[in-house]
């Protein structure tokens, strides 16, 4: 028996429920509103935060819940349709029968709490660019205690599995193994391992499309001068994190972008997807080799940059980076 059981199925279950939400959304290719420091929030973004956010409140009533999103804009008069429109994706896949614009607000404000003992942090829609480019997106949700992640689930609906199948939800509880599964109901999930330094054909690294959320330059030198010498897999969100769990690359660098010198990572852009590489086996932590600190802050102000890698590199990642 699993020691975070309830916490788990609760979680699978509102991840579930909230994947279904965002691909429903994405058929219609959504239009992008913007945020207050100008990056784009969609409807599914806000209805994926109230959805799971309910889900967790009915549940762990006392558990904060620390999300990316928040309702200041939403509230605006000129915001009205869009909420229309959020509460009714929200009502056609929730079976709860007080879905109001009312309530939808309340919900997604539910994630405003702050980093504690115990928390949940969420990303209800990681890499809302990919998403609107029709590309790879990923919903992250993570349960931190002490400051050490104690579940993640990312749910990946537009990842294809080693088999090719459409949908990837993936699960680590810690000292309990990571495990990827479809989005099915009792779907048989698989354990996951990252991937060994001799299979050439998977020894690759993985890094963000988004060029600004980087250093695209010199993590392909990085790459160079530990023998890998394919182009890198570009792909948008905490995906990213699955594909070194599931043994499909063997690195994933994101160092800091030069020109954007005072930008911090946040907790929801990795708690989960960190979970899910530690449990397989991987290795994360920030380029100069710090752990990645989810107890003290939303933003992670003493990490500088991630390296998640299949664990047996790591070591040599930080020397090349410590060396350049
Ligand atoms: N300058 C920057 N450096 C690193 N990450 C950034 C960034 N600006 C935005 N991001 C983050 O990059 C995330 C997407 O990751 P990726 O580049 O791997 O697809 C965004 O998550 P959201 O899409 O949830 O806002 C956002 O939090
Ligand atoms: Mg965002
Ligand atoms: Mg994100
Ligand atoms: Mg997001």
């Amino acid at each position: 028996m699993s020691s975070y059981a309830k916490e788990k199925e609760i979680a699978i279950e509102a991840v579930r429920k909230a994947a279904l939400l965002c691909e429903d959304v994405r058929k219609t290719i959504p239009p992008a509103m913007e945020k207050l420091d100008k990056s784009p929030v969609t409807i599914a973004d806000y209805g994926s935060q109230a959805l799971i956010c309910h889900q967790l409140k009915l549940a762990f009533p006392n558990d904060p819940i620390v999300g990316e999103e928040d309702c200041s804009e939403l509230k605006k008069p000129e915001m009205k349709e869009q909420l229309r429109i959020i509460t009714n994706y929200v009502r056609k896949h929730y079976t709860s029968d007080d879905v109001t614009e009312e309530n939808v607000l309340k919900w997604i404000d539910y994630g405003g709490g702050e980093v504690s003992q115990r928390y949940w942090t969420l990303d209800p829609i990681d890499g809302t660019k990919g998403f609107l480019r029709q590309d790879q997106y990923a919903i992250a949700l993570a349960l931190v205690e002490n400051g050490d992640v104690k579940l993640g689930i990312m749910g990946c609906p537009a990842l294809p599995d080693t088999n090719g199948h459409q949908g990837q939800l993936f699960v680590a509880v810690r000292n309990e193994g990571a495990y990827s599964q479809t989005f099915e109901n009792n779907a048989k999930p698989t354990r996951l391992q990252t991937v060994r330094c001799d299979d050439s054909s998977n020894f690759r690294f993985a890094e963000s499309v988004e060029s600004g959320h980087c250093d695209q330059e010199m993590q392909i030198s990085v790459a160079k001068k530990l023998g890998i010498t394919t182009a890198p897999i570009r792909m948008d969100s905490q995906a990213k994190y699955g594909l070194v769990a599931s043994g499909r690359a063997a690195l994933y660098l994101r160092l800091p972008n030069p020109q954007k010198p005072d930008y911090r990572e946040n907790i929801w852009d990795h708690a989960a997807g960190a979970i899910i590489v530690e449990e397989a086996n991987g290795k994360v932590t920030d380029m100069n080799g710090k752990k990645l600190n989810f107890k003290d802050n939303k933003k992670m102000n003493d990490n500088r940059g991630v390296v998640v890698s299949n664990g047996e590199i790591h070591e040599q990642v930080l020397k090349v980076l410590k060396e350049m």
